[in-house]
């Protein structure tokens, strides 16, 4: 399939048990929010999905390409937004973006309008010969999803990215996301807010490894709304915020 497919996944950090028997797909043109509290095991999926590490059990299928036997494909079609920044903050937006074109074999022209693109998607185009220092928060991190797209990828993954950023810098950028995913794009966004969360979204929660339950946010939603069924689920209620 196009998109992202976990199947079966677990890991281990020596004894304990990071990921237990993981299993969802995520298709293009979806936002799929995975939502876990702090120690859910997101990050360490996040790790599995660029190969930082390895998958004890099961497969990963990134547009296609399983992770294991064809990592390099696998890798080219994903584009990735990690927890803590990493920009040059003495260099200007397009030079960041310029540096990262290089490394994925794009320069010249081919760079120039991959980069121009990028920024536009994000709304960051007026900013690109501001050196990042000048940047506001919410912009730098625009600035980094606008540079996770250069290569043109399938499939987004962002790990809680609005961490640290104000109310109307994490409404723009969940808006901009949600319009990456409504042209095309495979997004899967990790957090525990559920306020970045939309009616038409996919949800997957997590909870202590496993998936407690995969499906639309308006379902799960449906009888108490989507706090009070996130906390009803994984009993820890003062990591979440309405
Ligand atoms: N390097 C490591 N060594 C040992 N245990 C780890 C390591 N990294 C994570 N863990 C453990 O694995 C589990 C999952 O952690 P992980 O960081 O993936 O969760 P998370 O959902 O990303 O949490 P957070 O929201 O706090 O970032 C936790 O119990 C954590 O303590």
């Amino acid at each position: 399939m196009p998109g992202l497919d976990i199947s079966h996944v677990s890991f281990r950090y020596g004894k304990r048990r990071a990921l237990d028997d993981v299993n969802f797909t995520v298709e293009p043109g979806r936002f799929c929010a995975l939502l876990g509290p702090n120690g859910a095991g997101k990050s360490t999926l996040f790790a599995l999905l660029t190969r930082l590490i390895v998958a004890d059990e099961g497969t990963i299928c990134v547009a296609g390409f399983d992770i294991a036997r064809s990592p390099r494909a696998a890798l080219a079609r994903i584009g990735v937004v990690f927890q803590q920044p990493t920009l040059d903050l003495d260099m200007t937006v397009r030079r960041n973006l310029r540096y990262f074109a290089g490394l994925h074999g794009l320069s010249g022209r081919s760079a120039s309008l991959a980069i121009d693109a990028a920024l536009t998607q994000l709304g960051m185009a007026e900013r690109a010969d501001e050196t990042v220092r000048a940047l506001n928060g919410g912009h730098r991190r625009r600035m980094e999803i606008a540079r996770a797209l250069v290569h043109r990828p399938d499939i987004l993954l962002l790990d809680e990215p609005t961490v640290g950023l104000d109310a109307a810098s994490r409404q723009s950028i969940t808006g901009h996301v949600h319009d990456l995913a409504d042209n095309g794009l495979a997004v899967l966004w990790a957090t525990h807010l559920v306020d970045e969360i939309a009616p038409s979204d996919q949800v997957v929660v997590l909870h202590r490894g496993r998936v407690l339950s995969n499906g639309g946010a308006a379902e799960l939603a449906e009888e108490r709304g989507l706090a009070k069924a996130f906390l009803a689920m994984t009993a820890e209620g003062d990591e979440v915020s309405p």
